[in-house]
């Protein structure tokens, strides 16, 4: 009997450099089979970048990539495509197919060239639009669908891939805050190995067993949401002031940002925020914590998540 990898991704010493510039420098990590994995860190961090050193599309200067057991210079383009299905940050531009076409795409890896789709897959393509929201619009031009409507398409085209990786680079870019919730909770529920860049904190700390955290093509912090997401880490890296607190649903961290602070040079010349002249107003923080754990409480919280039968908000 086979053996399933335990180990779904092995990243070791990965250094990409580019017209004599170091864009990824030194980066090792690992992420065991089903978590998923978020990839923080400012911009023109290195997180695309170290996204498509996954997925082959950038050939590192040094290091390994190892996903599912296996070196990725061994894969073929097909058997990639088996295992790795990607979401890339901007959607592709004058595609003339609809919707539903451009989600059939999926099932390509799986079929022989001159293999006729079948009511099964036709099935299967369905079912990918409903869990994205966007049954209605199958048979709509995908040029005319809007930027979030599109992101969703390519969501739904890359379930129907049936990875057994998916790498989705800022998946939440052009949803709003339902969608945000809403898709990256449908990835959540596939069980397979996810990894994401995500600008937002927040949503990043909710949603993510692991995180990984870039800046300037470092690797400096990775662990679990709560040990990844400081109040240090945050003000040193991202140059702001703010607050931990534990959200009142999932426990993990919910960071409040302050505003008008100024910044000042440290003593090694990296930019620290200057928390010490913007204290928050004493108690309100707690206040404020207690207010939304009421209100989460007065409003049961248990909206249906849209082709999924489960109920947010089951972490409690
Ligand atoms: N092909 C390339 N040629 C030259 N420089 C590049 C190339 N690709 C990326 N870079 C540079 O590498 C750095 C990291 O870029 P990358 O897109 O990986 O960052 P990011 O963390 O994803 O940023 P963002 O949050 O803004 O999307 C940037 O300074 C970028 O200009």
């Amino acid at each position: 009997m086979m053996s399933v990898p335990s180990t779904a991704i092995s990243v070791s010493h990965l250094d990409w450099e580019i017209a004599q510039q170091a864009i990824l420098s030194d980066v090792s990590f690992q992420l065991p089979r089903g978590a998923m994995l978020g990839v923080i860190g400012p911009n023109g961090a290195g997180k695309s970048s170290l996204l498509r050193c996954l997925y082959r599309y950038i050939i590192p200067t040094r290091g390994d990539v190892t996903l599912l057991e296996q070196p990725l210079h061994l894969y073929s383009a097909q058997g990639l495509a088996l295992k790795v299905a990607v979401v890339q940050q901007d959607t592709p531009a004058n595609i003339e197919l609809t919707a539903i076409e451009l989600v059939a795409m999926g099932l390509t890896p799986h079929k022989g060239l001159l293999s006729r789709q079948t009511a099964a897959d036709n099935h299967i393509l369905e079912d990918a639009l409903i869990k994205v929201g966007l049954i209605d619009k199958a048979h709509q031009r995908f040029n005319a669908l809007s930027g979030g409507e599109k992101q969703r398409v390519l969501i739904a085209r890359a379930i129907v891939q049936q990875p057994q990786i998916l790498v989705l680079d800022e998946p939440t870019n052009h949803l709003d805050i339902r969608y945000q919730i809403q898709i990256l909770e449908l990835v959540k529920t596939l069980g397979i190995t996810v990894v994401a860049s995500i600008h937002d904190l927040n949503l990043a700390s909710a949603m993510c067993d692991q995180l990984i955290l870039l800046n300037q093509g470092r690797l400096v912090a990775q662990g679990t949401p709560s040990q990844v997401l400081t109040v240090k880490q945050i003000s040193h890296v991202f140059g702001v002031c703010c607050e931990i607190s534990q959200h009142p649903q999932h426990g993990n961290p919910l960071i409040t940002y302050y505003y008008g602070y100024h910044e000042k040079k440290g003593g090694n010349g990296a930019q620290t925020a200057n928390v010490a002249s913007l204290q928050p107003p004493a108690n309100s923080l707690e206040q404020a914590l207690t207010k939304a754990q009421d209100s989460v409480q007065a409003a049961g919280y248990h909206q249906q998540v849209q082709g999924d039968s489960s109920q947010r908000g089951g972490r409690s």
